[in-house]
């Protein structure tokens, strides 16, 4: 899998405001109104990773949900990555209409 240019991914992330992109990774943070909420979307999301056969970094501190992409082969971020941050959106933050 091809490692993404720092140009790529940066216009990949203007569909994407809450991701950040540093440190050879795409990092979001998501908070909840509570420890239900944000257990039952990481729950959600496993289930999508292991559909992608790709993971995330991550970390839960009660309502708020830290996440981290990347590619390891790849040694950076790739397109995996992004449609995994995508499929993240769709479960955490689903369109209203
Ligand atoms: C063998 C398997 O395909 C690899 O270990 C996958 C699994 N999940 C992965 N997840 C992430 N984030 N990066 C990887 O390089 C990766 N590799």
């Amino acid at each position: 899998m091809l490692k993404l240019s720092e140009d790529d991914i940066e216009k990949r992330l203007l569909q994407l405001p809450e991701w950040d992109y540093y440190d050879d990774a795409i990092h979001a943070e998501f908070e909840f109104d509570n420890f239900k909420d944000c257990f039952s979307a990481m729950s959600r999301i496993a289930f999508e990773c292991e559909a992608l056969n790709h993971h995330p970094d991550w970390s839960n501190v009660y309502n708020i949900l830290t996440i981290s992409l990347s590619t390891h082969d790849a040694k950076g971020v790739t397109v995996k990555d992004f449609k995994l941050a995508e499929a993240i959106e769709n479960i955490v933050e689903p369109d209203e209409d």
